[in-house]
């Protein structure tokens, strides 16, 4: 198989974790902010989490950099339209893009500034590229949760334009979706789908309490799933959607090793699973690499790889149209 020219799907890509390393210098000279250093591969290797990192927040720890330069429309629209760029160059068909945006108004952007900056960078790279894309509001959870009514209304805006969905992330502690769920409802209420960060680092019980509590239609890696069978059966059931993230999930140790992935034993066991990036700069890859892994690994057909592209085109949050475009690519 090419894994290069296969058409490509990716529906969990973090913004602010796929930041070319050299826009990082090029912003941070712009704006007058001081790093750590101004060699493109020294700046590289502060934002790539290593393949010893002990857990989630140390893999968090590694978004610092590039928020800090993320401050203004400017470099928001113009990391997005390089984040497309990038995934077109690499034959991805359609990208779902998230991030905070509760973590960029340091600099008094407001929420609808900052999140019509990064739709308009990606309107500028659907335009010049054979891609198209949606984006994602994340709230990070490590966040005081009262901001979260202001971020969701000031996506209304763009709603089916540019915005689809609401996302819960960061750090994951056993139960949260408790703390959630009126925001997840307030969201539904106004036209938002719903996709959780859920069973990475925490339990299988947050994946069902994501679902069963917030309305989950798709679950950001769910790999704990694998030893609890409520929320294994719940996810079968409802048809909801794995965003699978191979290398991010070693390097977070959700997993101990790739041959441990339980992607494949879901897929043959007919649970809907998707393969994505997560992060294209803190994990070091691309949809290239990340659909060699697990295709090599798994020793996967390309018969399989398209079942699984229609999987992704099904429980994407693109419009019909889209999704008839995207179609057409599977074989
Ligand atoms: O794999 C992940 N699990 C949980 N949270 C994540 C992951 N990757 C990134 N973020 C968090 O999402 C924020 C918005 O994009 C990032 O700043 C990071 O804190
Ligand atoms: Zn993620």
């Amino acid at each position: 198989m090419n894994y290069f020219d296969l058409p490509k799907i990716d529906l969990h890509c973090h913004l602010d974790g796929s930041v070319r390393p050299q826009t990082v210098i090029d912003l941070a000279k712009q704006q007058n902010i001081t790093l750590p250093s101004y060699d493109v591969d020294e700046i590289n290797a502060l934002m790539v989490a290593p393949e010893t990192c002990p857990n989630l927040p140390e893999y968090l720890s590694r978004f610092d950099l590039p928020v800090s330069v993320m401050q203004t429309a400017e470099s928001l629209e113009r990391i997005s339209f390089e984040l497309f760029e990038d995934a077109a160059k690499e034959n991805v068909k359609y990208l779902e893009v998230r991030f905070a945006p509760q973590l960029h108004i340091q600099n008094g952007l407001t929420y609808e500034e900052i999140i019509a900056s990064a739709v308009k960078g990606m309107k500028k790279a659907e335009a010049l590229y054979d891609i198209r894309g949606n984006y994602i509001l994340s709230m990070v959870k490590f966040l005081p949760s009262d901001t979260i009514p202001q971020v969701i209304d000031a996506g209304v805006g763009l709603l089916n334009q540019g915005v689809v969905a609401f996302d819960l992330a960061g750090s994951e502690l056993d139960g949260f979706s408790h703390d959630y769920a009126t925001f997840a409802q307030d969201a539904k209420d106004k036209g938002y789908r719903v996709t959780i960060h859920a069973g990475e680092q925490g339990c299988g019980q947050n994946v069902y309490e994501a679902i069963s509590i917030l309305g989950a239609e798709r679950i950001g890696h769910g790999v704990a799933i694998k030893d609890h069978e409520q929320a294994y059966n719940l996810v079968k059931d409802e048809d909801v959607a794995l965003e699978t993230c191979p290398s991010s999930n070693v390097q977070t140790k959700a997993i101990p090793e790739l041959s441990q992935h339980p992607i494949k034993a879901f897929y043959k066991d007919g649970v809907p699973v998707t393969i994505n990036t997560d992060n294209r700069t803190v994990s070091n890859t691309t949809m290239t690499d990340e659909v060699r892994k697990v295709v090599e690994q798994f020793g996967l057909s390309e018969e399989d790889y398209y079942q699984i592209y229609q999987m992704s085109v099904k429980h994407s949050f693109a419009s019909d149209d889209v999704k008839q475009a995207l179609m057409q690519f599977a074989k």
